[in-house]
């Protein structure tokens, strides 16, 4: 895929951008690898000072930065401003915690002193997706940098000014050079960075295929990798939930960043007793919801990131109602050049159709009614992907034994999945492996050293 900058809202080629070449792309891990052996011996205080300033320059200027997302991938503006502020948020919890949560630990043990140190690896290799174009890169920048790690940042191709710009942002906050730096490359290049005796480390958060692949080349070099893929969340409506609480939220999750999240709520798990009464209210709800320019305030949806992405989803759609899937809300494209998708609602989703077996990275919600709480658990967990999921009942206990028992990394009980830097995040299953935020993800990409004294 060429690297440039399409505007999704119009299909607007907006600017182009050459490739580095492979000596180019050498040239800056060398810079990496250098920028590393000075970085490493900073103190935290040293590097707090610079990621608070970035803090300060993303809170600033989020509206600046905000407009790239908007016109790289065409969420809502004030959704784009929302994500570089949260940036800034993770940017001040590492600054304020890097210190402790990599501060020896002493261990007893039957000699004179033991103690865990944790130290960085060196430099460390993000692929990045386009969905979250900042919010993605910061949750490995920020405590990758706090480590003493460098980064190199190959982003999804359809966003290079979203990674140019963060290059820029580190760059002005003081960052000494070369210890962030953005190379713009195609994914075939990727093996070729992987295999770099100066490259310590992988982190991808993306596709699975993508994964399996970056997975297979770090392993073959004896390389760590932290793996972020899809998910296909589960949002089960137990009979005792709140209904108009349920529903309201249940639109918000599965529309959120225009339904091009992996931890949107995708299969809807409804208990019979209350089936039509939620479905009711969630139909409601999505429909009245508005779309059109990205810039504008007053919509809820902008366009998919890309005509191919509406395309494949419109695919999904078709294969599940050819398999018996019911349109319960009809929506989807008006036109084949389109990249607008509006929401849809499927019923009656069962296992085999796309709809129950795969993501549906898009606004479409695929619900399935349950007789009871135990046959909730067991669709949840009949699924290749455990990233996150939400169970709604008014008693918190229920909820909390539900949550216990599907297979995901995270769980939300009356409330919507959402990623936030103290609590890790990362999935199971096809989902992928390990954690980023919190401070299980700084710990990701260190060396656990375990020291012994005699
Ligand atoms: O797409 C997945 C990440 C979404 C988030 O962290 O809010």
């Amino acid at each position: 895929m060429p690297i440039e900058t399409v505007n999704p809202a119009t299909g607007e080629v907006v600017k182009t951008f050459t490739p580095h070449t492979s000596e180019e792309v050498n040239q800056k891990i060398e810079a990496a690898e250098e920028a590393f052996q000075r970085w490493r011996h900073t103190s935290f205080e040293e590097r707090a000072t610079y990621m608070n300033r970035q803090a300060e320059i993303l809170e600033n200027e989020a509206e600046t930065y905000g407009r790239i997302i908007s016109l790289e991938m065409g969420k809502p503006l004030k959704e784009a401003i929302a994500e570089v502020r949260k940036c800034a948020l993770a940017c001040r919890y590492y600054a304020d915690n890097a210190a402790d949560f990599l501060a020896d630990e002493e261990v007893e043990t039957k000699a004179d002193r033991s103690l865990i140190a944790f130290e960085p690896l060196g430099v460390v290799l993000a692929i990045m997706p386009w969905n979250f174009p900042f919010w993605q890169a910061y949750r490995f920048l920020a405590p990758a940098l706090m480590a003493g790690n460098v980064g190199l940042l190959k982003h999804a191709s359809n966003v290079p000014q979203c990674a140019l710009a963060m290059e820029e942002i580190v760059r002005k906050a003081g960052f000494p050079d070369n210890v962030f730096q953005t190379l713009l490359i195609g994914s075939k290049e990727v093996n070729a960075v992987i295999e770099h005796p100066h490259v310590k480390a992988v982190t991808l958060t993306g596709s699975e295929g993508a994964g399996a692949k970056v997975a297979e080349k770090a392993g073959q070099e004896i390389k760590k990798t932290v793996l972020e893929l899809g998910g296909s969340d589960a949002f089960i409506v137990l009979e005792d939930a709140d209904l108009d609480k349920a529903a309201e939220t249940a639109v918000k999750s599965r529309m959120v960043n225009g339904g091009q999240s992996c931890i949107a709520a995708k299969r809807f798990i409804v208990v019979e007793s209350i089936a039509e009464q939620f479905l009711q209210k969630f139909r409601e709800n999505m429909q009245a919801l508005k779309t059109g320019d990205p810039l504008k305030d007053e919509i809820d949806y902008g366009p998919l990131a890309r005509v191919d992405l509406a395309e494949d989803l419109e695919k999904q759609v078709k294969r599940s109602v050819e398999q018996g899937a019911e349109v319960v809300l009809d929506g989807g494209r008006e036109n084949k050049d389109s990249a607008y998708f509006k929401p849809m609602i499927l019923k009656n989703v069962k296992p085999g159709m796309p709809a129950y077996e795969e993501e549906m990275f898009g606004p479409v919600a695929a619900v399935m009614v349950v007789k009871d709480e135990a046959e909730a658990i067991q669709v949840a967990n009949d699924s290749r992907f455990g990233l996150g999921g939400a169970v709604w009942t008014q008693d918190k206990e229920r909820g909390l034994r539900v949550a216990r028992k599907v297979e995901t990394g995270a769980m939300f009980v009356n409330a919507m999945v959402a990623s936030s830097p103290e609590m890790p995040f990362g999935g199971i299953k096809k989902s992928g492996y390990g954690r980023e935020l919190s401070y299980l993800g700084i710990r990701e990409f260190v060396n656990q050293k375990s020291i012994w004294v005699e």
